[in-house]
């Protein structure tokens, strides 16, 4: 049975909840479930604005036919490749032949990499300002490149002044018969994964999507449907400068988040104190245990937070496994800005402050605090002074 939205009278949002995903991408957990959003457009020409993931093909394909009711599909807007977006075009093509696939040139070729020749195409290649009308609505096409593959596309409703934004502006979690930001209380309940959302899948890309940010602060913006999550049409300046501080690597909160392996306790132990000696000066504190944290959330908080510790044991030579994944994730989304600090751990022969040190070494605008804690096996009597002195000198950058 058909289940759908209606985004505007003639914009039904045609997309699906999945709860039972595990791994999204095969590697962030969605405990919160997430949502394949399609929209489908009524005007004198039908338009779907891109597909679904494969889990929800069924009801996508019951809720495109409903909408319809019995019209014919013109035109399928294609604007990002990746399969939770693309993998049902192919069936939907077999259903509705006659439609014309709107997308980039370089969708053009991924289509023929993910779907061979088996299924005949009816492309129609737009560029950067390129137009298409359907009647009452006209609609703009803007280039988004690695927002964030490289063939992406967004689209602009010149009429209701909608911006059909692909990935840009998404969240991970299920929308729950919600449709809009506004229905639920989104910077307190939702704030969180579309930042673990933003960060980990388009983080790298912030140049892209600064650029994304000047062309949309050309036009004005009423609507803003993505392909995951909720759609905007109040508060939207607010969300926009979340997106403009991610982008730009600015830390949202001014304190410490601080990431530990401990494999026997003692490392914990030099965290936890740390942390107190910075709560003592008033400086706000955050903690993860890299072993049964989401690399996800440590790699979110760490656009969130200004200063970071890394605390961790050496291990067979090199850095805790867990932390050595942490930090080669942070390396891989090419985090700016922030201020570093170290605390290493080993029984006889203690290196891994060293390494994590030159792994942030390689990033731009780090400004890595020197004084290193080194702990060999447990906190020696004296230690204590040494926590102080970082904390202090991570209190001094603040
Ligand atoms: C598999 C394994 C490999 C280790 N490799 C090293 C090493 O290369 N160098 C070293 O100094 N300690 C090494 N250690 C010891 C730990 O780093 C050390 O005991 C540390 O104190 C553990 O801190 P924790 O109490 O926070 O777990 C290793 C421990 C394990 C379990």
């Amino acid at each position: 049975m058909y289940c759908t939205r209606k985004v505007a009278d003639d914009l039904i949002w045609v997309g699906a909840d999945d709860r039972r995903l595990a791994m999204f991408e095969g590697v962030y957990s969605v405990p919160r479930g997430v949502s394949y959003n399609s929209y489908l457009l009524l005007d004198e020409k039908t338009v779907v604005f891109d597909t679904v993931d494969h889990a929800v093909e069924k009801t996508f394909l019951e809720n495109v036919e409903h909408g319809l009711n019995g019209r014919t599909l013109d035109y399928l807007v294609v604007q990002h490749m990746e399969p939770d977006h693309s993998a049902t075009i192919r069936t939907l093509l077999m259903l509705y032949p006659e439609a014309e696939v709107v997308c980039s040139k370089k969708t053009e070729g991924m289509l023929r990499q993910f779907f061979g020749d088996a299924v005949k195409m009816n492309i129609k290649v737009v560029g950067e300002g390129d137009t298409l009308k359907t009647g009452k609505h006209e609609f703009t096409f803007l280039a988004a490149p690695m927002v964030h593959w490289p063939e992406v596309i967004v689209t602009y409703d010149l009429t209701t002044k909608t911006l059909f934004s692909a990935d840009a502006f998404g969240t991970f979690g299920a929308l729950n018969g919600a449709l809009f930001a506004d229905e639920v209380d989104f910077f307190r309940d939702y704030l969180d994964e579309a930042r673990r959302y933003y960060t980990n899948i388009v983080g790298k890309y912030g140049v892209q999507v600064q650029a994304l940010l000047k062309k949309a602060a050309t036009v004005e913006i009423k609507t803003i449907c993505p392909l995951h999550g909720f759609v905007w049409r109040e508060n939207i300046g607010a969300y926009l400068e979340k997106y403009q501080k991610w982008s730009l690597y600015e830390p949202e909160v001014n304190g410490v988040m601080i990431a530990y392996a401990s494999v026997y306790g003692n490392t914990e132990n030099a965290a936890n104190i740390l942390a107190c000696r910075l709560r003592d000066k008033g400086i706000k504190t955050t903690m993860f245990d890299v072993s049964v944290a989401e690399t996800s959330e440590v790699v979110a908080a760490s656009f969130q937070y200004s200063h970071l510790v890394f605390a961790a044991p050496t291990y067979n030579g090199g850095i805790f496994i867990k932390m050595d994944e942490v930090l080669r994730d942070i390396e891989a989304h090419s985090l700016k800005n922030r201020t570093v600090a170290f605390m290493e751990n080993g029984t006889w022969a203690v290196t891994c402050g060293k390494q994590m040190k030159e792994i942030f070494a390689g990033l731009k605008g780090m400004n890595i605090i020197e004084d290193t804690v080194t702990i060999k096996s447990a906190l020696a009597d004296g230690q204590e002074a040494q926590i102080e002195k970082l904390a202090e000198a991570i209190a001094e950058t603040m």
